[in-house]
């Protein structure tokens, strides 16, 4: 089942990664997934796209919807400067346990908090339980039907300001349809597509990198 599976991908981390070392643990888990069981990770065409929006916004603070793994988080939590942090929403225990153990595995606990829980109801609770202002960047990455009811209460909790950089995966496949349609007309965001492929396929799929213009 399932939770076999991302058990197994856990222990490819351990047995193939430096301890400490995390682009070594998103290595580990790219070959795992090309070469033994395919997983739902943005992986690592998409990922050099994350790693290079990640870069340019130089986040100070970031909300993760989706942990999965853990296979993002580290990636983007390893492009981090020293103080930045970065809050992930995961409504799956079985996969929050294993991504806390990856994210351990990369030595990267304290730059990383893993929320358990439906994000509707953690994203109001932000600012009351975390101490957050507003999130410089959000990487979209969960349910494919809560992108679209999951920003907009970003935007009424006050947790999105000018600039705010949304970062959504999965855009054609699974695909968002709502969401797409919404940020790529609402007068409040300006949208870009980056055209790439579903993670370990040839399919195609996207990132689309929204601006909250406020
Ligand atoms: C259960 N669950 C816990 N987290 C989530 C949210 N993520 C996804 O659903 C998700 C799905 C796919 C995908 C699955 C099957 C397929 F044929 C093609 C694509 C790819 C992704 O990158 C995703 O993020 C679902
Ligand atoms: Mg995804």
């Amino acid at each position: 089942n399932y939770y076999r599976d991302v058990n197994r991908l856990l222990h490819a981390v351990q047995k193939n990664a430096t301890k400490g070392d995390p682009r070594s643990v998103v290595k580990a888990i790219d070959n795992f997934c090309r070469q033994k069981e395919w997983a739902m990770n943005v992986g690592d065409e998409k990922g050099c796209i994350l790693d290079s929006v990640v870069s340019e916004v130089n986040p100070v603070t970031v909300l993760e919807l989706g942990t999965y793994c853990g296979y993002s988080t580290v990636r983007i939590a390893s492009l981090l400067p020293p103080r930045a942090k970065i809050i992930t929403l995961e409504f799956n225990p079985d996969y929050a346990k294993i991504a806390r153990q990856v994210i351990a595995w990369a030595g990267l606990e304290d730059k990383i908090q893993v929320v358990e829980g439906p994000s509707g109801e953690w994203i109001p609770k932000m600012k009351e339980q975390f101490g957050v202002k507003t999130f410089d960047l959000v990487f979209l990455d969960h349910w494919k039907d809560r992108y679209l009811p999951d920003t907009k209460l970003l935007e009424d909790c006050g947790l999105l300001r000018k600039g705010t950089i949304l970062l959504a995966d999965n855009v054609i496949c699974p695909g968002t349809p709502d969401y797409l349609e919404y940020v790529r007309n609402s007068p409040r965001y300006k949208s870009q597509y980056f055209k790439s492929h579903l993670e370990y396929t040839k399919a195609e799929d996207g990132l689309e990198k929204s601006v909250f213009l406020g």
